[in-house]
């Protein structure tokens, strides 16, 4: 039987390059206080487009400010649709229903992310900072009337590995 779809075998090395960025950024986040999400934009020449961070906790930040919104955002103010719809967004977790939403919005044509949604909530449970979703972001994109193409969950354990200890007796 051949791998199942969206793993590991179907990432290019680049692919993996930009998503271990991804979790890097997750581990500046974790080192900063922030919440431990990173995510970035990458052109189709490869080049970075935008990166982020999780900057949701007060007083600075605000719930909404997680790190794909942040990155496709800034990426839209960059450039056009028609680059975006060609570029990817990497993210060191799945992107939750907002930021599915936003990257639809956005345009941005492909997503490539580490942790699950799934493995994601059984880390944060229902943390009141972080009461994760059960709705993956393949199911947000098949309403949309435009396809979004969806590469994961990949590298998990070096993403889960930003979030130990973090949630629990926060
Ligand atoms: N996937 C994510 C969940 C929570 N916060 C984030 O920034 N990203």
């Amino acid at each position: 039987m051949g791998a199942a779809a969206g793993t590991e075998s179907d990432l290019s090395a680049n692919d993996l390059q930009f998503l271990r960025r991804a979790i890097a950024l997750s581990a500046r986040a974790r080192a900063a206080g922030k919440h431990p999400f990173g995510a970035l934009v990458v052109d189709a020449e490869g080049r970075i487009v935008s990166e982020a961070v999780n900057d949701s906790l007060p007083p600075a930040g605000d719930p909404t400010r997680h790190a794909e919104m942040l990155a496709v955002a800034q990426a839209a103010r960059l450039r056009t649709p028609a680059q975006l719809q060609s570029s990817t967004l990497y993210s060191s977790a799945e992107p939750c229903c907002m930021c599915a939403g936003a990257i639809y919005w956005c345009n941005v044509g492909r997503v490539v992310y580490a942790l699950s949604e799934e493995r994601l909530l059984g880390l944060t449970g229902d943390h009141p900072e972080n009461p994760t979703f059960a709705l993956p972001c393949r199911e947000v994109f098949a309403h949309g009337q435009r396809a979004v193409r969806v590469l994961g969950p990949a590298l998990q354990d070096e993403a889960a590995e930003m979030h130990r200890e973090f949630w629990i007796g926060r």
